[in-house]
This record gives C-alpha cells, sequence and structure tokens, in this order.
C-alpha cells in the first residue's frame, strides 16, 4: 500500500522529496514494528495503543527522553502529514487547468504541517515545491481513468479522509497528545 512513497514518482520529485517519503516510510515502519512485535495486541487499533501506552509510561509527554519514538508521537507525525494530504487533495479536486501545484501545495502545507516544523525545513519544503510537476502529472501518478473520473474518486475518497483524520483529532485532544514531543 505504501510502495508508491519510494516508487518512481517520489524519486523523480527530487532529494527534497526523497527525504519526506523516507521519513514517511519509516514512521510507518516503527508503527508496523509495534504491531509486529510482542506488545502487538495492543496496537491493533488506535484506541487500544494510546490506552496501552499511556498506561505503561510509554510516551514522552513534555520532552524526549525515554522514549523518543513512541507509537502515540509517531503517528501525530503521520496525522499531521494526513491533513496535509486532505487539504492538498481538495485543492487538487477543485482546482482548474490554470492551477499551479506548487501553490496548492504550499498553501496546504502552509495551513498544516508547516505550523509544526522549523524555519529550515518550511524554507527547504517551500523550495521543492517550486519544482513540483503540474496538475496533469498529479492526476495521471493516480491511476483512475481521465481528469472527471479522478475528480469523482476524489471526492468520494476526501470525507473519508476527513473522517479517520478527526477520529485521531478528537482522540488525541481527549488525551492532551496534540503537541507530544
Ligand atoms: C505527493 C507529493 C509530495 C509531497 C509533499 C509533501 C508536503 C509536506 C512536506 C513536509 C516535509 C518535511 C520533512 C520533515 C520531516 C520531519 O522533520 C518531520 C518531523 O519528524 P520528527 O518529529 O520525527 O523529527 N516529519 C513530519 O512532519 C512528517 C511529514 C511527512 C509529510 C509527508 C506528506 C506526504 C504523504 C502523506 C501520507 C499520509 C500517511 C498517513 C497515514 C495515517
Amino acid at each position: 500500500m505504501w510502495a508508491w512513497l519510494s516508487g518512481p514518482f517520489m524519486n523523480s520529485l527530487g532529494s527534497v522529496f526523497s527525504f519526506i517519503s523516507k521519513d514517511v516510510v519509516s514512521k510507518i515502519q516503527i508503527i508496523e514494528n509495534f504491531l509486529s512485535g510482542e506488545n502487538g495486541s495492543h496496537y491493533a487499533t488506535i484506541q487500544s495503543m494510546v490506552t496501552y501506552e499511556l498506561e505503561n509510561d510509554l510516551v514522552d509527554l513534555t520532552k524526549r527522553g525515554s522514549h523518543p519514538e513512541s507509537g502515540c508521537r509517531t503517528l501525530l507525525r503521520l496525522h499531521r502529514a494526513l491533513h496535509w494530504l486532505e487539504l492538498f487533495l481538495e485543492r487538487l479536486r477543485t482546482s482548474t487547468e490554470d492551477s499551479k501545484t506548487s501553490v496548492m501545495c504550499s498553501d496546504a502545507y502552509n495551513e498544516s504541517l508547516a505550523q509544526h516544523h522549523p524555519w529550515l525545513i518550511r524554507k527547504a519544503v517551500g523550495m521543492a515545491f517550486c519544482a513540483l510537476p503540474g496538475r496533469d502529472t498529479f492526476f495521471e501518478v493516480m491511476n483512475a481513468g481521465d481528469h472527471t473520473q479522478v475528480v469523482a474518486l476524489l471526492g468520494e475518497s476526501l470525507p473519508l479522509i476527513a473522517e479517520v483524520y478527526q477520529i485521531t483529532e478528537d482522540l488525541y485532544a481527549n488525551n492532551n497528545l496534540l503537541e507530544l514531543p
């Protein structure tokens, strides 16, 4: 399912994007390792992961310490990335022929992930966006047919992405986990 993150499309985007996809792949790997480890059953759902890690003091809550790669903080990074994805795909869905992917990407980034990234990363990411391929290429790599079909697919998927995002957001908010280091 995550193969595209290290596939030819991401590779064709250059070194900043391969850095980004390596970061995402390694975070997914951290969570998969918990899932296949001896306490894997606690990682079957996000809810059970949160309960298990909090009850067993497995999360660094205020500053990085003995649990720098907890499931909770790792998923939080992916959760924020999912928000970026939602905002970007919504822009792509409603875009017109002369919309620029670089603008769609950076607007979505500034509304989401950028708030959690230091200056240097924001600058590097901002420059990388300028080199993104055009809108047609994005429609093509989704491999879901012509523009109309891709727009329809996005229309069906985006509410589901938004729902997943909101469930995690509420769970993390209720447990004060939204600022995990
Ligand atoms: C498809 C086209 C291109 C991708 C565009 C990327 C948009 C934004 C890029 C921002 C990248 C910043 C790189 C920094 C990484 C880390 O410093 C930083 C902090 O990690 P740390 O606390 O462990 O140190 N990592 C992150 O914030 C994770 C960012 C990942 C952004 C990737 C977005 C693309 C993929 C979406 C997949 C969503 C999967 C969700 C699964 C539940």
